[in-house]
């Protein structure tokens, strides 16, 4: 996919934020106006397990991706924020192919109502999976508030993020399948996109990620930062900011040199409680749940159906 020249992204540092540093505050304020992207370094005193329970999270996610896909199928469930995904079921990066990815969904609140939805393989590690989930919500949802913070929204974003409330926030764990030499009908990378949600807290070790720059019509590839989280702004955080925040359109590729291993990442997806509501990119006025479900069945739509609008893209255009 040629050479392309790298995104310049901020990179904040959440101790600041959590002290409400003006100057911290204005570069997040920036950074989600202009790229809806940037890195975030997590270290908190007060948590000093958080980012290495992701680490430590992925590395189990990366040993159950090994079993037989007869295995993980028994996890397979009709659903796009809970169980095991194979790879294929969505368009993917090529036109007229499928994805590369298969992933784990772990939904928000199934950990809070107690089900035993791991499979063998993920339940033993539970306690470190809710460990991921919760330190990645408590980062977003301080992130929310400094956003709130800065623009004065009524209500305030976190007031859309009631914790009790039922909504789609998920954890999810993805292996992007290497290429197979020679091979050119398997699945290939993540689809452009804008996330539907709020706030995407994704991390991986390896590259591939790309953001699409509107000013020059251009990818860009995001380089991996060590130790530091990539944050980006979804759609529902957009409409509900009367779009002054951007979702940016991403997506992943093999990166050049490294196809022929798997990629490993992991995201969490907060999204606004379901009952949430807004005006989308389409000027219709919908529930979180309604947004996620028509943003969900694009994803899984032909290249040809995801043309026909700019649903799959936030509303924004991509000339390629
Ligand atoms: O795997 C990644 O790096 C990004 C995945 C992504 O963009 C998504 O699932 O929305
Ligand atoms: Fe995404």
């Amino acid at each position: 996919m040629g050479i392309l020249a790298p995104a310049r992204l901020e990179t904040l540092d959440f101790r600041k934020l959590l002290q409400r540093d003006q100057f911290e505050l204005t570069k997040l304020l920036k950074a989600c106006q202009q790229q809806g992207f940037f890195y975030l370094d997590p270290a908190d005193l007060n948590s000093p397990r958080g980012f290495d329970d992701r680490l430590e999270a992925i590395s189990v996610a990366q040993k159950w991706f090994d079993r037989p896909l007869e295995e993980k199928m028994k996890v397979h469930q009709d659903s796009v924020t809970k169980g095991y995904k194979p790879p294929g079921t969505s368009p993917g990066v090529v036109k007229n192919m499928k994805d590369g990815y298969e992933s784990m969904k772990m939904p928000r609140d199934d950990f809070i109502s107690g089900s035993r939805f791991l499979p063998e393989g993920l339940k033993a590690d539970i306690e470190l999976f809710r460990r991921d989930l919760e330190f990645s919500h408590y980062i977003t949802t301080t992130i929310l508030s400094c956003l709130s913070d800065l623009l004065s929204p009524t209500p305030r974003f976190e007031d859309h993020h009631c914790g009790t409330e039922a909504s789609q926030s998920t954890m999810i764990y993805f292996r992007y399948l290497k290429q197979a030499a020679g091979k050119s009908n398997s699945g290939v990378g993540h689809n452009k996109h804008t996330d539907l949600g709020t706030l995407t807290l994704l991390y991986s070790p390896q590259g591939g990620l790309q953001v699409y720059d509107q000013a020059s019509s251009k990818w860009k590839y995001v380089a991996t930062q060590p130790g530091c989280y990539i944050v980006n702004v979804g759609d529902a955080l957009r409409f509900l900011s009367g779009n002054q925040l951007l979702s940016a359109i991403h997506r992943v590729v093999p990166a050049p040199g490294y196809e022929m291993e798997h990629r490993y990442s992991s995201a969490y997806f907060l999204r606004p409680q379901n009952k949430a509501t807004f005006q989308t990119s389409e000027n219709t006025f919908v529930s979180a749940l309604d947004w996620h479900d028509t943003k969900y069945r694009i994803f899984k739509a032909s290249h040809e159906e995801q043309e026909k609008n700019t649903i799959l893209t936030g509303g924004f255009d991509v000339q390629e």
